[in-house]
């Protein structure tokens, strides 16, 4: 194989935006961007791959490929595909602006540089809804992991499988990405479970140029896992109709110019996750009531960004006052905030360099 440099750009995302809970997901202008540099082939003795970071997370992640999700979730592919290794001298610089824990989609985002890190490095060329295939092996809710992967506002839902594959799709995360011990042999995690052909579908919504995100990033992480713990398993039929009715009016009102706040602002209202969640959220419940598009003209709706904390407002204008007045909120509970105005973007992309 002849050497080859090439960047991988995964965008951050906000999942659910209210009522489209593990459905609907927003790629977002904050990146994970990967620069790698494959050397060549050669006799000379194996070096093993280098893995560098900087940006959000860099003084938490693991350098240790074989620790690394990105590269963990790349290997997975490779083996799935009978490659056991990296190849020899391989180097990764990552930069990170996605911030851990906050509902913006960092660990989608890595699952989705690992699947096209897994796919440039091999070779194996496989296409776009493959790859989603190997991404929900990992990340099993769609929604993050589809709109970083395609980009813009997307709705997703993963297919009904028969039994085997059923099966096949639901082995512990354990057995997919395997934590390889520090005395791991060469043939350790060589079989891992290949993913059934087609878990996931979508669709891209039209979005308004007009809408812009402002992310009001509490200083906190919450991970996903611990602010999924506290939903329901059952839901009644009133809240499941709330929420259906709202999603319905939503997919296509953020797509209409210009955007109408009466229309969004109900339909970014939620009773499956949101209502739950506020236990381990100070001051979600006031700023999503005390900022409406009464009291902040340009505003057309607010929600919990993802598993949270983070808060989503979707604004036309007016981001400094929407910002401030969710900051002073979140004071009062003691939480201080970093916040952002981001605009949606296009899916991950491979460039040559
Ligand atoms: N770029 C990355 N490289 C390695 N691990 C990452 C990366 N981004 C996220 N992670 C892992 O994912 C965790 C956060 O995932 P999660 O709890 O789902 O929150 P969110 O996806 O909302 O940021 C981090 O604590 C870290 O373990
Ligand atoms: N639908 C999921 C989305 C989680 O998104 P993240 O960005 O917080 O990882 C959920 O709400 O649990």
């Amino acid at each position: 194989m002849v050497s080859r440099r090439f960047i991988i750009k995964v965008p951050a995302t906000s999942a659910n935006i209210g009522p489209g809970f593990d459905v609907v997901g927003l790629s977002l202008s904050l990146h994970l961007t990967l620069t790698v540099v494959q050397p060549e082939s050669s006799d000379k003795p194996y070096v093993p791959p280098l893995l560098k970071y900087t940006g959000e997370g860099a003084d938490e992640v693991p350098l240790d490929p074989y620790k690394n999700l990105t590269t963990r979730v790349a290997l997975y592919l490779m083996r799935c595909h009978n490659i056991r290794s990296f190849s020899s001298g391989l180097e990764i610089n990552v930069n990170n602006e996605i911030p851990f824990g906050r509902g913006l989609g960092s660990s989608g985002a890595a699952v989705i540089a690992g699947v096209l890190l897994g796919n440039e490095l091999s070779g194996l060329k496989l296409p776009l809804e493959r790859l989603l295939d190997f991404a929900l092996m990992v990340e099993r809710h769609p929604d993050n992991v589809t709109a970083a992967l395609v980009g813009g506002f997307v709705g997703s839902y993963l297919k009904e499988l028969d039994d085997a594959a059923t099966q096949a799709a639901s082995v512990p995360l354990s057995e997919v990405l395997p934590e390889y011990p520090e005395d791991a042999g060469e043939d350790w995690g060589l079989n891992p479970p290949v993913p059934p052909l087609g878990i996931g579908h979508y669709v891209q919504f039209r979005w308004s140029e007009s809408i812009k995100a402002v992310a009001i990033i509490p200083r906190f992480e919450l991970s996903t896992a611990k602010a999924r713990e506290v939903l329901p398993l059952e839901y009644s039929r009133k809240d499941l109709v709330f929420n259906l009715q709202r999603l319905a009016v939503l997919t296509t009102a953020l797509g209409q110019t210009p955007p109408d706040p009466d229309l969004i602002y109900e339909a970014m209202k939620d009773r499956v996750h949101q209502p739950y969640r506020r236990a381990l959220i100070p001051g979600l419940p006031e700023v999503t009531s005390s900022l409406t598009p009464i009291t902040h003209p340009g505003l057309l709706g607010i929600c919990l960004s993802g598993a949270g904390p983070t808060i989503l407002a979707l604004a036309t204008h007016g981001f400094e006052a929407i910002a401030k007045d969710a900051a002073a909120i979140f004071k009062k509970t003691g939480v201080e905030i970093d916040w952002k105005v981001l605009t949606v973007v296009r899916g991950s992309a491979v460039l040559d360099i």
